[in-house]
């Protein structure tokens, strides 16, 4: 079973009463004429590969239904909300990204709907996904830069060098990483705070690791190594059940642009 992913750039201009024309789907398709509300859908479909084509769907397909009968949905439903006014929710979005769900689920042939997700911005995303209808996923990126040392005290020096290369350097190296935080709520509970959610992040996590070294600031990394592996296992600990309305789903730890580890552990 393959799993395709394809995103669709588009752009809503709630006030103009004609989609703009435009072809740049790479960039953005419908086009924003002026200021418009840029999103970007993530659409993920599974399915075995067509042994003739190789394709799980071919992408001109997916970006031809999506844009027929799913962006009409989204786009509209969003004009409708600024024309008169309205501010539009996570709860709002849900709802939305559903009636989407809804207008493309039965388009493709032999295919199963697995995922949407919509890019509310470079950083912050909601999905749904097909095992569990009932709940929506919140995923946003933050960032800390920090020092660390690969080493483990059982190995000689010439074994750390020979294990951890040039991060066994005794003086450290650093990294920008990004984390990614996904919690879950069911749909149909109260409106989540994403203030409240990047606080718990920024508290319970960002601000322990951010500028610091990990190997002597963090007592973790005391005797463990800050691997990006168990730099993801500590975010998961930092940040499970610390979520008022929401359950932490998994994490995602980017060590470079090149590396990064995604965890879920027990709750
Ligand atoms: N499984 C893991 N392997 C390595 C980790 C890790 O956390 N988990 N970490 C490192 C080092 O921290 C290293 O600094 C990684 O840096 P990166 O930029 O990815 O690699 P290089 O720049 O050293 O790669 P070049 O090919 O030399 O540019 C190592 N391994």
């Amino acid at each position: 079973m393959h799993r395709l992913n394809r995103q669709i750039r588009f752009s809503v201009n709630p006030f103009l009463e004609q989609t703009p024309r435009g072809s740049n789907s790479f960039a953005s398709k419908p086009a924003g004429e002026g200021l418009a509300v840029f999103l970007s859908l993530w659409v993920e479909l599974c399915s075995d590969l067509d042994p003739d084509t190789g394709f799980v769907v071919n992408v001109a397909e997916i970006d031809t239904i999506i844009r027929r009968y799913g962006i009409p949905v989204i786009a509209g439903r969003i004009t409708e909300r600024f024309r008169r006014g309205a501010h539009t929710s996570l709860t709002d979005l849900t709802e939305i990204l559903e009636d989407a769900w809804a207008a493309i689920e039965d388009r493709f042939d032999e295919v199963t709907l697995h995922s949407l997700a919509l890019d509310l911005n470079p950083y912050r995303k909601i999905s749904i996904i097909s095992e569990d209808a009932e709940m929506i996923y919140f995923t946003e990126k933050f960032d800390f830069a920090a020092s660390h040392q690969l080493w483990n005290t059982k190995f000689s020096d010439e074994q750390n060098f020979q294990h951890f290369g040039k991060c066994a350097n005794p003086s450290g190296h650093g990294h920008n990483y990004i984390i990614e935080v996904t919690v879950e709520k069911p749909a149909a509970s109260p409106e989540f705070s994403i203030a409240d959610y990047e606080k718990v992040v920024t508290d319970e996590f960002i601000a322990k690791v951010d500028h610091k070294n990990l190997n002597s600031d963090v007592d973790r990394f005391a005797e463990l190594n800050p691997t990006v592996e168990n730099i993801a296992v500590y975010a998961w600990d930092c940040l499970k059940d610390k979520f008022a309305t929401a359950r932490l789903a998994h994490v995602k730890v980017w060590e470079s642009d090149r590396t990064y580890c995604k965890y879920s552990g027990p709750v």
